[in-house]
């Protein structure tokens, strides 16, 4: 967590947490190999998360019904055994391309669309690093 991440006085905001969380779930997507968009996020604030400390995220799939996927993740302090910050519920739900070009900016959708490797750029991580 950085000062840019600061809401209270040296405590991450709320929003910058759900941010995180909804990243962290939203890969899980990408490794499904499915274009899905959040359609509800639950979100559990346990602790304080100081500014200047390791938030670590770790998040699974729980069940996959036709579009809908669920998925649940969990952010902790310092490291994978520190004490849970927060957590998260999510439905993501399938979307085809479509989706973005319906309701997207032109601007935008033209720049992806002329680099196709943007995205797979933007989302490249390891799995189980
Ligand atoms: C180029 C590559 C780019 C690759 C791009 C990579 C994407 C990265 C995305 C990053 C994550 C984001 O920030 S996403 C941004 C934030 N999210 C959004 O903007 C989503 C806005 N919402 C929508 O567009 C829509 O509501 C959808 C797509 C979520 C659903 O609309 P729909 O397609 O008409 O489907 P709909 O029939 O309503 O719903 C399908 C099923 O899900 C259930 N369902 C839907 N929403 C909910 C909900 N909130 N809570 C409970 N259940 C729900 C319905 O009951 C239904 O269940 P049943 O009847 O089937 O049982």
């Amino acid at each position: 967590m950085r000062p840019a991440h600061q809401g209270a006085p040296g405590l991450a905001h709320g929003g910058v947490l759900a941010t995180a969380l909804d990243e962290t779930l939203g890969s899980l997507n990408w490794l499904l190999r499915t274009i899905a968009v959040t359609g509800r996020l639950e979100t559990d604030f346990r602790r304080p998360v100081p500014v200047g400390s390791v938030l670590h995220l770790e998040a699974e799939v729980t069940a996959v019904a036709g579009r809908k996927i669920y998925s649940t993740a969990t952010g902790r302090l310092g490291g994978p055994e520190g004490p849970v910050a927060v957590r998260a519920d999510a439905l993501f739900v399938e979307v085809k391309v479509d989706h973005f070009i319906d309701n997207g900016r032109p601007e935008e959708i033209r720049v992806a669309m002329n680099d196709p490797d943007q995205i797979r750029r933007a989302r490249a991580f390891e799995v189980n690093p």
